[in-house]
C-alpha cells in the first residue's frame, strides 16, 4: 500500500540560481498526482529531491512520516527501497538484456534466489507487455518498449511510491495513452502513491487525482485535479491550452513589453499556437475493466468532501457535477 509524501517549505538552489522556493505539498497515499510546469522550472529537480538524490537547502520532506532531510543515511537507504523510479529514458544498462536490467534491483537489494528472481521479473515483464522481449538489448527495442522496461524494473521491489519523469517523452500520443493506462492499472493493483512529472497536457487532464504546477520558482497551486483544471490563473490557462498568449515565454517568463507586443499581434489575428481551447474538466481515465477498483478513489472521495469548503467555487461545482453524473469523487 502507498505511503504519504509531504514536503514542507523546501527550497533548492544551484549556486546562486534559485530553482524553486518554499514548496509545500502532500501526495496523498495511494493517489496519482502530477506536477506540471514549463521546461526548466525544476520538476525533475523536485522529483530527485523526494528520493534524496538532491538535497534542498531548506525545509522538510516526510516520507511516511520520516524526514529524509534529517534522518540517518541508514534510514535514507531503507526509505529509498520504498521508491520505484521511472526516469525519462528508462535509464537502462545498455549492455544488459531486458531480463537482467529488470532483475538488477532484486540482485542488488535482496537475497532472493535466481528462481524467485525469475518469477518476479517475468511477472513484471508480462505486466508491462514485454514477454518474449526479455533477451533483447535496450538498443534493439523502440523507445516505448524501453519506457515499459524501465517501468518493469521500477516495479520489481514492490514500490509504495512510484515517481515517473516525463512518461511521454519520445512516445507517440497513442503509446503515451497506453502507458498512462498502465500506470492507472498498476495503481489499481498495488495502491502505490504515484507522482508523474510532465508537460503533456492530455496526460495531465486525464490521469491524475491531483495536479500541481511550478512557475516562477513557486508552486503555483497543488490540489485536487478540479482546482487546476478550472483555474482562471493566466499561467495555468496558457499552459493547459499550449498557447503563446500568456505569461510563459520561450525562456521561462515574458516581460510586460513583450506581452504587449505579442498581444497586439494576436489581436491583429496572428495564430497564438495550440490546437484547442479546452475549458473545464474532461473525465479521468479509469482502471481497465477486470482490474480491482482503485482504493484511492474511495479515500479521495472522503478527503475531497472534507476539504470542499476550502476550494474555489468553480472547483466545487466541477466536483458536484461529477457527483451528479456518478463519474467521480
Ligand atoms: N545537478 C545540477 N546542477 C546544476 N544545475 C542543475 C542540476 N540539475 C538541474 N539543474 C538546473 O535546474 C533547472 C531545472 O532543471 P529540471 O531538469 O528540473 O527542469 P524541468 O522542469 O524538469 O525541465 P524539463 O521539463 O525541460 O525536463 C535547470 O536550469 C537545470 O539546468
Amino acid at each position: 500500500m502507498g505511503v504519504e509524501v509531504r514536503t514542507e517549505g523546501i527550497t533548492k538552489s544551484f549556486g546562486s540560481q534559485r530553482i524553486w522556493q518554499d514548496v509545500s505539498l502532500t501526495l496523498p497515499r495511494g493517489e496519482v498526482s502530477a506536477l506540471l510546469g514549463p521546461s526548466g522550472t525544476g520538476k525533475s529537480v523536485f522529483l530527485k529531491s523526494l528520493i534524496g538524490l538532491l538535497r534542498p537547502e531548506q525545509g522538510s520532506i516526510f516520507i511516511d512520516g520520516t524526514d529524509i532531510m534529517t534522518c540517518s543515511s541508514k534510514q535514507l537507504y531503507e526509505i529509498r527501497k520504498l521508491f520505484g523510479v521511472l526516469f525519462q529514458d528508462g535509464a537502462l544498462f545498455g549492455s544488459m538484456n531486458l531480463f537482467d536490467n529488470t532483475a538488477f534491483p532484486l540482485r542488488e537489494h535482496t537475497k532472493k534466489s535466481e528462481s524467485e528472481i525469475k518469477k518476479i521479473v517475468m511477472e513484471k515483464l508480462e505486466l508491462t507487455g514485454l514477454l518474449g522481449a526479455e533477451g533483447k538489448l535496450p538498443g534493439e527495442i523502440s523507445g516505448g518498449m524501453r519506457k515499459r522496461a524501465g517501468l518493469a524494473r521500477a516495479l520489481v521491489l514492490d514500490p509504495q511510491i512510484i515517481l515517473v519523469d516525463e512518461p511521454d517523452s519520445g512516445l507517440d500520443p497513442v503509446r503515451t495513452s497506453y502507458l498512462a493506462q498502465l500506470l492507472i492499472d498498476i495503481n489499481a493493483q498495488i495502491d502505490a502513491t504515484i507522482l508523474i512529472v510532465t508537460h503533456n497536457i492530455n496526460l495531465a487532464r486525464t490521469v491524475p487525482d491531483n495536479i500541481g504546477m511550478l512557475f516562477r520558482r513557486q508552486l503555483v497551486m497543488f490540489g485536487p485535479r478540479e482546482v487546476l483544471l478550472t483555474s482562471e490563473e493566466p499561467v495555468v490557462k496558457q499552459f493547459l491550452n499550449g498557447r503563446m498568449q500568456g505569461p510563459i515565454g520561450m525562456s521561462e517568463e515574458k516581460d510586460e513589453s513583450q506581452m504587449a507586443r505579442e498581444q497586439a499581434m494576436f489581436d491583429a489575428g496572428h495564430h497564438a499556437g495550440g490546437a484547442e481551447e479546452v475549458e473545464g474538466i474532461i473525465p479521468q481515465m479509469r482502471a481497465t475493466p477486470g482490474m480491482p477498483p482503485r482504493e484511492a478513489e474511495h479515500r479521495r472521495h472522503i478527503r475531497v468532501r472534507e476539504m470542499m469548503h476550502t476550494l474555489p467555487p468553480a472547483a466545487q461545482k466541477a466536483i458536484e457535477d461529477s457527483l451528479d453524473t456518478g463519474s467521480r469523487v
